[in-house]
């Protein structure tokens, strides 16, 4: 094909030449052209073609819109009246995404939650839903359960994946909460190398996604990196007391180091990134058995079973309703600060022998967070578990009786 090309190049030489002045005259080089351009209106289509060009390049700044792709530049939030400002995350401030002219819907953000369909990340997914956004979930269903997120089964903003975090996974998203992990002491404990694995090898490849599609980042860590506590109350900057060979450090050690990662490829790779430590939460959709002190509680005051109280039942904690948990983490918070009540005060107790490593006491200085992000838990325990119980009821039983009608 090419020698062919190359040989009717030969032949139309000739034919050229016959209509063309001799080519040993240097003036005929510049002319031969502009009579080239002249014959046949060519000046004319080149002229139209640049024209074109000319009103397509002017145009096309003013009516470019960043592909959703894109990374966001985040911004602080600065109303200005002529900026298309839009309120995406009341976590971190607001994202001033610009160019989506006034009157027309913004697209909602592309989100992955990770552990989305366990006790916190399903009502998490819940609040971004209703935000309009779309949010994929990724669960292993280790802990999660698929009738956490059932209700959303049909919506086109919904899509559920079953894949574990210590696998690798592409997607294109705008941001990642990284939720997945097993967060009762029964759990975490049960495959402990397991757990570490979900927290490392689980955060590095949310955070290499994070970096490769520019996604903002929100590990939730928790109160457990300060071990048993030697300051009280906690603050953000207290570095813990935290036994790293204890049958705790599966989970202190690797939201340790998870966070650790996380500082590291926001420093490193520019990722945006955001960690909360949560602190002890309570709610409907808990896990029934999970082991922790507010479900076994619940569970065990609807079955008039005694409560197991662990050690003296001297330890503190400061619980949180999973709403507040769920307001702060989209303000990019953790805790809150609630005494430890009682629950059933006729309820008998039945006193075990504590867990290794139990933390005496625990309690968030919510300071930083109330100033700075005007967030404070607003749901106390009197009108939280009633809740709670109300779902735990439904689910043991399977009726629908009032809540306030328990014992607990
Ligand atoms: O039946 C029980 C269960 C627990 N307890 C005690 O209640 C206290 C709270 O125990 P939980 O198991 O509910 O929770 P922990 O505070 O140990 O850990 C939790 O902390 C914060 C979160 O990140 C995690 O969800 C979880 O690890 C402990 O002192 C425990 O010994 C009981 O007395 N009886």
């Amino acid at each position: 094909m090419g020698s062919e090309l190359i040989f009717r190049g030969h032949e139309t030489q000739p034919i050229n030449d016959e209509d063309s002045p001799k080519p040993n005259k240097p003036w005929f080089t510049l002319t031969r052209p502009i009579h080239y351009l002249l014959h046949e209106q060519r000046l004319l289509f080149v002229l139209i073609g640049i024209a074109i060009a000319t009103v397509f390049f002017v145009l096309l700044p003013s009516r470019s819109t960043p592909p959703p792709s894109q990374p966001l530049s985040i911004t602080y939030f600065k109303p200005e009246p002529n900026q298309w400002a839009y309120k995406a995350n009341p976590l971190i401030g607001v994202h001033s995404i610009g160019k989506v002219p006034l009157g027309i819907k913004r697209k909602g953000l592309r989100i992955v939650v990770t552990g989305g369909a366990g006790f916190v990340g399903s009502h998490l997914v819940d609040r971004l839903i209703e935000r309009g956004d779309s949010v994929m979930v990724i669960d292993n269903f280790f802990t999660g359960r698929k009738e956490n997120v059932m209700h959303h089964f049909g919506n086109p903003r919904f899509e559920l994946i079953r894949h574990d975090v210590v696998e690798p996974i592409l997607l294109e998203v705008d941001q990642i909460y990284h939720l997945a992990c097993p967060a009762s002491p029964v759990h975490y404990k049960f495959n402990p190398v397991k757990t570490i694995k979900t927290n490392v090898v689980g955060t590095l490849n949310m955070l290499g996604l994070a970096k490769r599609v520019g996604a903002r980042f929100l590990l939730t860590s928790t109160s457990e990196v300060y071990g048993d506590p030697l300051e009280h109350p906690q603050k953000e900057t207290y570095w813990g007391n935290v036994n790293p060979i204890g049958v705790r450090s599966c989970y202190d050690e690797g939201k340790r180091t998870a966070e650790t990662l996380t500082m590291d490829y926001h420093r490193g790779a520019g990722v945006q990134v955001r960690i909360a430590r949560i602190f002890n939460t309570y709610g409907p959709r808990m896990c029934l058995d999970d082991g922790r002190v507010v479900s076994n509680f619940v569970a065990q005051a609807l079955r008039k079973e005694p409560l197991t109280v662990y050690g003296d039942g001297k330890q503190t904690r400061s619980f949180q309703y999973v709403s507040d948990l769920v307001e702060g983490l989209m303000r990019l918070m953790e805790g809150e600060h609630v005494v430890q009540e009682t629950i059933d005060r006729d309820a008998k107790i039945e006193y075990r022998p504590n867990t290794e490593d139990d933390p005496h006491m625990r309690k968030p200085d919510i300071t930083k967070a109330k100033d700075q992000l005007g967030w404070e838990p607003k749901v106390d325990l009197r009108k939280g578990l009633p809740l709670m119980v109300s779902d735990f009821r439904q689910r043991i039983f399977g009726d629908h009786k009032d809540a306030t009608t328990t014992s607990a």
